[in-house]
């Protein structure tokens, strides 16, 4: 049976898509073959009928500790890096709606005119009603990540699954970029991700995640195919859920 024939075990997910993949082969910036393909596999989840929110990285614009790195102030740093989320989220709704794929853009900073403020009774109407949300400006607030606000997002708007995509092929022993022995795990409990110090997500979305019970997988997103494999029952990545609490 072909994959897009069977039927989804989620119902509702969150997809974490980082500033840097939109980058593609380019050093900065939007590469619109990257949205292109980002938008069919995400066209693909709504033809079998699974409810779609993103959170949208701004690595490939701005961040706010480099910017502090570079002598700006950092809470100025984190409002360009947020600000950048919002860009992305435009570019990934034009390339959404091209795809006929219909699409909101939310944003944690009101920004009148340009796309809705975020509510989070408004967001879950829309998801039931098929559209993809896209909730961009991260938490609103400095010194968060856009992983904490993939988590807060998907706890808010009570997703099955986060879905954190990736350059990487899941969470490994160690930064598998840097390190070619790195060994990669198919589950992992949040306090083991916390007691060694895995760096693939920052410690308060890990926390976040593990204190609600919101599992979260991380895949390859330059691997075709992997977010509709997963979203109908596969073991692409690693899954991060359970622990003593569980
Ligand atoms: N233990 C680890 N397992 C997997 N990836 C890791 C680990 N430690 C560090 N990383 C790095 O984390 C990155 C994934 O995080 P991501 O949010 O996509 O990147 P970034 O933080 O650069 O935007 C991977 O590209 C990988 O290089
Ligand atoms: O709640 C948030 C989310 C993001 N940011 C800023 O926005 C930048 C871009 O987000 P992130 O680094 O998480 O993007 P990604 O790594 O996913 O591309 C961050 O560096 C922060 O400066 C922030 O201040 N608060």
């Amino acid at each position: 049976m072909p994959i897009s024939d069977r039927q989804p075990k989620y119902k509702r997910i969150l997809l974490k898509l980082s500033g840097e993949a939109l980058m593609g082969d380019e050093d900065f910036g939007i590469d619109p073959k990257v949205l292109d393909r980002m938008a069919l596999e995400i066209g693909q989840l709504v033809g079998i009928g699974v409810q779609v929110g993103i959170v949208i990285g701004g690595g490939n614009l701005f961040r706010g500790a480099s910017l502090h790195a570079a002598g700006m102030d950092r809470v100025t740093g984190d409002h360009m890096g947020m600000l950048a989320t919002v860009m992305n989220a435009l570019a990934m709704r034009d390339s959404l709606e091209r795809s006929n794929i219909n699409t909101r853009v939310m944003s944690a900073i009101p920004m009148s005119g340009v796309v809705e403020h975020y509510d989070r009774r408004k967001a879950q109407r829309y998801l039931n009603g098929g559209d993809v949300v896209i909730f961009s400006a991260g938490t609103g607030n400095p010194f968060f990540t856009t992983d904490s606000a993939a988590c807060l997002r998907g706890i808010e708007v009570e997703a099955d699954l986060v879905l954190k995509a990736t350059k990487v092929d899941g969470v490994f022993t160690d930064d598998p970029v840097k390190n070619p022995d790195a060994e990669k795990f198919s589950v992992l409990s949040y306090d083991e991700v916390l007691i060694r110090k895995l760096g693939v997500m920052d410690l308060t979305a890990i926390c976040l995640v593990r204190d609600h019970h919101m599992p979260v997988r991380v895949f390859n997103m330059n691997k075709t195919g992997a977010l509709l494999n997963i979203v109908v029952g596969g073991n692409d990545g690693t899954l991060i859920a359970g622990g003593e609490n569980d």
